[in-house]
C-alpha cells in the first residue's frame, strides 16, 4: 500500500473523500483509480452492473476491506445496513439494536424502534418479524448509533415490492430529518432517482456519470424530469432504448 488509509477526517463540509482508489483480486481489477468526495448529509446513491466493484467500494469506505493504493478520508460514525438484517437470532430485537452499546442507550434503542415503525416491538424475538419487519429492524440498529455516514448496502432488495416502497419512504424521511450522509448501493435505477441527491454509475473500475438529481421530494415516475435522469442511467448501464 503506497498511502495510510484513514489518516484522519475528511476536510469541512465532507463525509468522505476518496483518492486515486485501487483495488484488485488477483488478476481482476475492480477499483482502477476512484476519486470521490461526498458532502456531509448528502444522499449518494451508486449504481453499477453486477460484479463491477459497488460493494468493494462500500467495504473500503466501511473500513471492512484494505485498498491496494489510495486513500480515504471518512467522518468516523460509519455504519451499515445489508440486503439482509444480520440479527443475532438468541437476542430479543431491543437487545439486537443497542448490542454493543451500553445499557444507557436502552431508551434511545426503544426510540429508534419506534422511529422504524416497531413501537412496542423491543422484547420480541428476530424469528417472530416478517423480512420487512426485521429490515426496520436493523434500520433501527444503525439509527441508535447516530451515524455521521450511513452505508447502505441493497438493503431494499430482498423484500417483495411493496414492502420495497414503504422501505424507501421511511429511509427517505428517517435521512431528511437525520441528515447523515447516505452511500446506497443499488441495482434499481428507480430507486436512485427516487432517493439520491446525486448518483453515480461504476463501471470498468472507474466512475462514469455523475448526475446531481435536483427533483423535488417525494418522487415517483410521474415526477418531472424523473424519466429523462431514469434513461440516462439505463443508457450508462447499458440498457437498450427499446427496454426503457
Ligand atoms: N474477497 C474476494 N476475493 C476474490 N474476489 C472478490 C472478492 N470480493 C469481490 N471479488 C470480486 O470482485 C468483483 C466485484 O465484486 P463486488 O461484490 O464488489 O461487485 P458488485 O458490483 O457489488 O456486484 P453485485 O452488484 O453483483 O453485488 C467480482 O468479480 C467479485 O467476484
Amino acid at each position: 500500500m503506497s498511502e495510510p488509509v484513514f489518516p484522519g477526517e475528511a476536510p469541512d463540509g465532507l463525509a468522505i473523500r476518496v483518492r486515486g482508489l485501487r483495488k484488485s483480486f488477483g488478476a481482476k481489477t475492480v477499483l482502477d483509480g476512484v476519486d470521490l468526495d461526498i458532502r456531509r448529509g448528502e444522499f449518494f446513491a451508486l449504481l453499477g452492473p453486477s460484479g463491477t466493484g459497488k460493494t468493494t467500494l462500500l467495504r473500503i469506505l466501511a473500513g471492512l476491506e484494505l485498498p491496494d493504493a489510495g486513500t480515504v478520508l471518512a467522518a468516523r460514525r460509519r455504519t451499515t445496513v445489508y440486503q439482509e438484517p444480520r440479527l443475532i437470532p438468541a437476542r430479543r430485537v431491543l437487545a439486537n439494536v443497542t448490542l454493543g452499546l451500553p445499557s444507557s442507550v436502552r431508551e434511545a434503542g426503544r426510540r429508534a424502534l419506534a422511529e422504524v415503525g416497531l413501537e412496542g416491538y423491543g422484547r420480541a424475538w428476530p424469528a417472530t418479524l416478517s423480512g420487512g419487519e426485521a429490515q426496520r429492524v436493523a434500520l433501527a440498529r444503525a439509527l441508535v448509533r447516530d451515524p455521521e455516514v450511513l452505508l447502505l448496502d441493497e438493503p431494499f432488495a430482498a423484500l417483495d415490492a411493496l414492502t420495497r416502497l414503504q422501505m424507501q419512504e421511511l429511509v427517505a424521511e428517517l435521512c431528511a430529518r437525520h441528515r447523515p450522509a447516505v452511500v446506497l448501493v443499488t441495482h434499481d435505477v428507480d430507486e436512485a432517482v427516487r432517493l439520491a441527491d446525486r448518483v453515480v454509475v461504476l463501471r470498468e473500475g472507474a466512475l462514469a456519470v455523475d448526475q446531481a438529481i435536483d427533483l423535488p421530494h417525494p418522487r415517483d415516475r410521474d415526477t418531472p424530469g424523473f424519466t429523462a435522469h431514469r434513461r440516462l442511467f439505463l443508457t450508462h448501464l447499458g440498457v437498450t432504448a427499446a427496454a426503457h
